[in-house]
């Protein structure tokens, strides 16, 4: 684990970002390829070290996988029947939660694992389900065994998502194959992070399988065929927030090209926000470019939606001159890290005034210093720390490799968007 010097910007940043494809896309497309009726084709898939863990689970349980010699964003599927085997998670959410819905229709135990931090993750909830769904599980977190049986019965489940959406998104993906299909309602605080339910549902939907959410809190799975397309995966837009984030901070200009013209990504509302503090945000031609202000404002927002771009707004708020009160965001204790803390404990040590509340923060102007950033295993929290680094001499980030979770080469494409070596 390596100490990084995190680049200091000497000036307004001006910079064009090519991002790789969205982690969620990618890991959904991925799912859903493994459960369908033939064959198909993924282009744009991020290779990063979740893909890449979603790519050897599917493998491991009998799933064709080819990656293109030429070009490893384009990897063909071929659908198999699905056997016993050992799933490694790592830190991936989008594996924990989406992959043993899928063990329950191997015919043998799929047995599941993952880094240490990945042992605290949130999982009783879809494993429960599991189990009032009729399917044998053993555990109720990391490490766990699914007893799958080669079919499921499915039915109707009640569950409390409130800890995450990937609890929703992970029955969804492979309700049409189980014998009744899958009707899931939430009852309890509200779920969050549901662009990402949207686009479980909406890429159901271009794979043939109609969900009915006529009901509030409620999404019906009939049983059917998940029918085999080939998925053209979209930029990343979490991962664009961090570099329009570097733009925000220097006053500089950031553009990411292929932004798309909708998206079900929450990734995208990152526009709003930093219109909010401040910026000019124009999308021209599929190019959307953030310009930075001299002075940046705070906000208050709640970030349920978009509770994956904390960090990243978190770094802005904390350069910004007001108070920013970020609210409904209490999920955020189960994610890779308790962010909430980290992100509180890490800007406090380079001199800043941030106080936790019980779903959020309250971030005060304060004059930050150098010092060093730790990462908690958390992309995200690293990727916060190279924020504020670019204004804010001598911070270092420990363990910077982290970002290698849904970026494979995150250090380089920063270098690159500072500009000197
Ligand atoms: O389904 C997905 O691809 C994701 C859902 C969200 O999870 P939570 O609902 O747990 O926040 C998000 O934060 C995560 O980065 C990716
Ligand atoms: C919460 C995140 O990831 P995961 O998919 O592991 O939950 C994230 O990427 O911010």
């Amino acid at each position: 684990m390596s100490i990084w010097t995190a680049p200091l910007a000497d000036g307004h940043i001006q910079a064009t970002v090519d991002l790789p494809g969205s982690k969620s896309i990618t890991n959904r497309a991925l799912v859903l390829a493994a459960l369908a009726d033939g064959p198909s084709t993924i282009t744009g898939t991020l290779r990063s070290r979740d893909t890449n863990l979603m790519l050897s689970a599917l493998t491991e349980l009998g799933i064709g996988v080819r990656v293109d010699p030429a070009d490893p964003t384009t990897v063909s599927i071929e659908p198999r029947p699905l056997h016993a085997g050992e799933v490694f998670c790592g830190l991936a959410g989008t594996v924990m939660r989406f992959l043993p819905p899928v063990a329950a229709l191997a015919s043998g135990d799929v047995a599941f694992d993952g880094d240490p931090q990945a042992r605290q993750r949130p999982l009783t909830t879809i494993l429960d389900a599991l189990r009032d769904l009729g399917v044998g599980v053993d555990g109720d977190s990391l490490p766990f065994v699914v007893h799958g049986t080669g079919s499921a019965d499915g039915g109707t489940v009640t569950i409390d998502a409130s800890g995450s959406s990937q609890f929703v998104s992970g029955l969804l993906l492979a309700a049409a194959r189980f014998d009744n299909g899958i009707t899931v309602r939430h009852v309890g605080a509200p779920v969050p992070s549901t662009p990402h339910i949207d686009m479980t549902v909406e890429m159901l939907a271009t794979a043939g399988v109609v969900v009915d959410t006529s009901q509030p809190d409620t999404w019906r799975v009939p049983p059917s065929v998940i029918k085999a397309v080939d998925v053209a995966v979209e930029p990343d837009l979490s991962n664009a927030a961090a570099f329009l984030a570097a733009a925000a901070v220097t006053g500089g200009e950031v553009s990411i090209p292929r932004w798309p013209a909708t998206t079900t990504q929450p990734g995208a509302q990152i526009a709003d926000i930093l219109a909010e503090m401040g910026c000019t945000v124009e999308l021209f031609d599929g190019v959307l470019t953030v310009r930075g202000p001299e002075r940046l404002t705070g906000i208050s927002r709640n970030l349920r939606d978009i509770g994956e771009l904390t960090p990243t707004i978190a770094a802005v708020c904390a350069l910004a001159d007001g108070e920013s009160v970020l609210s409904g965001i209490a999920h955020l204790r189960g994610h890779e890290t308790d962010r909430l803390s980290a992100l509180a404990t890490e800007i406090n040590k380079l001199g800043g005034d941030v106080s936790e509340t019980d779903d959020g923060l309250i971030i005060r102007p304060a004059p930050l210093h150098g010092g060093q950033w730790d990462s908690y295993a958390d992309h995200r929290m690293a990727t916060a720390g190279a924020i504020i680094g670019l204004v804010v001499p001598g911070v270092t980030v420990d363990d910077i490799e982290t970002t290698s979770k849904t970026l494979p080469d995150f250090p380089g494409m920063w270098q690159q968007m500072v500009g000197h070596p």
